[in-house]
């Protein structure tokens, strides 16, 4: 049997399959569940990226992130493709391609703004159902209230933790060394402290596994998030 087939049968082919996975910045939520979903033959759904699609909209269209009444009504507006492909991630507003330009530095400066207004969260939790519902519920999901908001009802639900020594020496190095202790601490405590004003993704609700992959290195950390699947699963 091919390890392809093996999936297949281990992860109930055929059957909803959906992951939830939250947590830090910097835990590595993305890149594990992209590759997460790959193994699984799942799709893939970024939710932050769609915070950041949002974000660059406001900014490009002279939205005032500091008013919540603008902010939802841009949220509710704005025409924002996602792929939910793990192979290739696209993120499209109007129909422009700005996947590249919501990861730049002023993107993820202002993104907070946007994911502590009520309203445009409940827009985007809206459409982040409807993605799931479309893909089939075969989908890995991951953001910072999946797993509590967005999918409480998923088949497996983790909270991907880390220490933030190693979540800041990852962010570190994923922009190759070039940004001062203090300039990390801004885009990843600094920030999680705005984004928990209004999300907890620091405690695992009841009946969400935790993995913390601090002295877990890439590989063994999406071999740990497949082990809950598979006891969560079986
Ligand atoms: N277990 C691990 N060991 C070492 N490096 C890791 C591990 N998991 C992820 N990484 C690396 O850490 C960096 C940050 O990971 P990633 O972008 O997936 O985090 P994130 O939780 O999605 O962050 P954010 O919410 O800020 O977007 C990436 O370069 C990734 O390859
Ligand atoms: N479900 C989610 C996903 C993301 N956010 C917020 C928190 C971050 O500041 C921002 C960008 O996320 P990232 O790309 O860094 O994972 O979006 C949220 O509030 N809820």
């Amino acid at each position: 049997m091919s390890v392809a087939e093996t999936d297949m049968t281990t992860f109930r082919w055929g059957k909803p399959l959906v992951v939830a996975i939250d947590g830090p910045s910097g835990s590595g939520k993305s890149s594990v569940s992209r590759e997460t979903a790959r193994r699984l033959k799942a799709a893939y759904l970024d939710t932050g990226a769609m915070y950041r699609a949002v974000t660059w909209h406001c900014l490009a269209t002279g939205v005032d992130l500091e008013d919540a009444a603008a902010v939802e009504n841009a949220c509710e507006e704005v025409d924002l493709g996602i792929s939910t492909n793990p192979d290739r991630q696209q993120v499209a507003v109007g129909g422009r391609d700005v996947t590249e330009a919501i990861r730049e530095p002023e993107i993820s400066k202002s993104v907070s703004a946007v994911a502590t207004t009520l309203g445009a969260r409940a827009e985007l939790i809206r459409r982040q159902k409807q993605i799931i519902a479309d893909s089939g519920r075969r989908i890995v999901a991951e953001g910072r209230d999946i797993t509590t908001v967005v999918a409480p009802d998923a088949e497996v639900r983790i909270l991907l933790t880390a220490s933030e020594e190693s979540r800041l020496r990852r962010r570190g190095l994923q922009l190759g060394g070039t940004q001062s202790a203090e300039a990390l601490q801004e885009q990843v405590l600094a920030r999680d402290a705005k984004d928990s004003a209004v999300v907890n993704f620091h405690e695992a609700a009841d009946g969400v596994f935790t993995v913390d992959s601090s002295d877990l290195d890439f590989d063994e950390t999406v071999d740990a998030v497949l082990a809950v699947i598979r006891r969560a699963t079986r």
